[in-house]
């Protein structure tokens, strides 16, 4: 009775205990019972006797992530080799004092400057996955494309990180992609990692400590190599993420924690989406939307000269309407982070419950948006459950103005990056390079599931495909596509069984 969260709606437990809230991140469950809280319960609930989530609107993430709640204690926990980083750091103006080291080495400015290396690096490696698409395609096989797409959002960011020459070739070398899966082993861990890092050596076993250690030694050793071979560049050309750390005073690992959360932040993230959006664009359902990329990108472009041509004008791949739109559509939908971006109430802070009741929060308070619940309102997104890149586009007859308002509203709604002041650093080069991405791969080639892989569902005659669930319980017998590319139920989501096969023809092939 004495909770000050006692007229948030919510179950009774979560306002007197943390076991629901703890053991649903532990079961893998907890984002889709957060959203089954607020269907029933409204806008706002309560998750444990300090939390509350909230959604429904867009006033919360301004409030929240625009006017910049601290971070909660959540991230604290993001740290790499003993110190921290942008990520991890909790106070706003240790925040702000990393952020303006780095933020103009992201900017979209920078990222398309051509006196800068990153566009010639982009271009490298997207040219080496179009290749490694070559190949599979040759010999008639499958390619998993979770794999390719965290090998090629790897070396990308690892250019980036520490110099072109000091990355990472993991789009030529299949054979080091081992390091990714230790990756993989050790995000599982995520529940620990943040809410139970005491016990996390203890949670981990044998096989994930030994995938840290592989994945710290691994990173100790490309930073040094790369401290020994600072990469020569133009004066007028922007230096690697590494260089301009030390140029501030952050040296040795007290940069590398910030080089080592780029990598875990940028790569799996990038990998997540593109390896959806193809998915997506393979299903028999979503064909026509794949033809309608490729005659857009043909128009655009003409057709490839040559088999390992490539779109190189980032510009022009930049503003490609239906491009567009199928990425917006697809980190609504599948959005990499689908989990609460927890924040702490620091000032005096309304919320208005269902009914219509307005309750003070206490300072102290954690509360966050989740953006797996802010992205499927169905007032603004109606059919929300749906993968509609349409609804990105003016509808036919739709006025200009009543257009635009209707875009401004969604995107609104919309945080795939995150937002406010603690959006994601990296998102204009995931977002270039996953354009780039897409525009090459179906400019060369149309992509069809891999039916040795699982039972295709649905046809290219019918509807919508069906949506894809959230978490275990939506896995069935694990036996159709659908099944297979549920997504887990994780702050950083990923498909249930780590892989996507797909198979790819160039245009004119006969698809088998
Ligand atoms: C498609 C790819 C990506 C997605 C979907 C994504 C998503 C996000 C989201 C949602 C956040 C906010 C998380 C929160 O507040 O809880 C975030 C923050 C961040 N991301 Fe990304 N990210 C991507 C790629 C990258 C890349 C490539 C990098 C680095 C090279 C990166 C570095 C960061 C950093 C440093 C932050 C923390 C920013 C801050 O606190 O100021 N991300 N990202």
């Amino acid at each position: 009775m004495l909770s000050p969260l006692r007229h948030i709606p919510g179950p009774y437990l979560n306002r007197v205990s943390v076991l629901r809230a703890l053991h649903g991140q532990r079961a893998r469950s907890w984002i889709s019972s957060v959203h089954q809280l607020h269907l029933q319960y409204g806008n706002v609930v309560v998750v444990a006797p300090n939390e509350i989530s909230v959604n429904g609107d867009p006033k919360y993430l301004h409030d929240i992530y625009v006017k910049n709640f601290p971070k909660s204690q959540f991230y604290g926990q993001f740290g790499n080799h003993g110190h921290p980083n942008m990520f991890s750091s909790l106070a706003n103006d240790v925040h702000l004092r990393y952020k303006r080291v780095l933020t103009a080495l992201y900017s979209k400015l920078a990222i398309f400057s051509p006196k800068n290396t990153t566009r010639a690096n982009l271009v490298e490696k997207i040219g080496q996955l179009v290749q490694a698409v070559d190949d599979s395609s040759r010999t008639n096989l499958g390619i998993d494309v979770y794999s390719l797409f965290a090998s090629l959002a790897m070396d990308v960011v690892l250019a980036f990180e520490l110099g072109a020459s000091n990355g990472t070739d993991l789009l030529l070398r299949p054979d080091k992609r081992h390091i990714i899966i230790s990756h993989r082993q050790v995000a599982l861990m995520g529940f620990w990692t943040t809410l139970m890092p005491r016990l996390w050596n203890w949670a981990a076993g044998t096989t994930i400590l030994q995938a840290a250690q592989k994945i710290e030694a691994w990173q100790l050793s490309i930073y040094s190599h790369a401290e020994n071979n600072v990469p020569a560049v133009p004066a007028t050309a922007n230096v690697s993420t590494l260089e301009a750390l030390k140029k501030h005073g952050y040296k040795e690992r007290a940069a590398y924690s910030f080089l080592s959360d780029n990598i875990f932040a940028g790569h799996e993230t990038t990998a997540i989406q593109l390896t959806y959006l193809t998915y997506e664009l393979s299903r028999p359902a979503n064909l026509a939307k794949q033809q309608r990329l490729v005659d857009g990108l043909r128009e655009a472009f003409g057709v490839p000269g040559s088999s390992d041509a490539v779109i190189d004008d980032l510009e022009r791949v930049d503003t490609l309407p239906y491009l567009n739109a199928l990425l917006d559509e697809n980190s609504r939908v599948h959005t990499s982070i689908p989990g609460a971006e927890p924040r702490v109430v620091d000032r005096p802070y309304l919320v208005t419950v269902r009914g219509g009741r307005t309750v003070a929060l206490p300072r102290g308070t954690t509360i966050s948006c989740q953006p797996y619940s802010v992205h499927r309102q169905r007032e603004v997104f109606p059919d929300a459950y749906l993968f509609i890149p349409e609804r990105w586009l003016a509808y036919e007859g739709e006025p200009e103005d009543e257009f635009r308002a209707r875009i401004k509203r969604q995107t609104k709604f919309m945080m795939p990056f995150g937002k406010g002041v603690r959006m994601c650093l990296g998102m204009n080069l995931a977002l270039i390079e996953m354009k780039l991405a897409v525009a090459n791969l179906y400019w060369h080639y149309q992509s069809r599931l891999c039916s040795d892989w699982c039972e295709i569902s649905g046809r290219a005659s019918e509807g919508p495909a069906n949506p894809i669930g959230m978490g275990e319980s939506s896995q069935g017998r694990n036996t159709t596509d659908e099944e297979k590319m549920v997504m887990v139920d994780t702050y950083t989501t990923r498909p249930l069984n780590d892989e996507c096969w797909l198979e790819w023809y160039r245009h004119g092939e006969v698809v088998q």
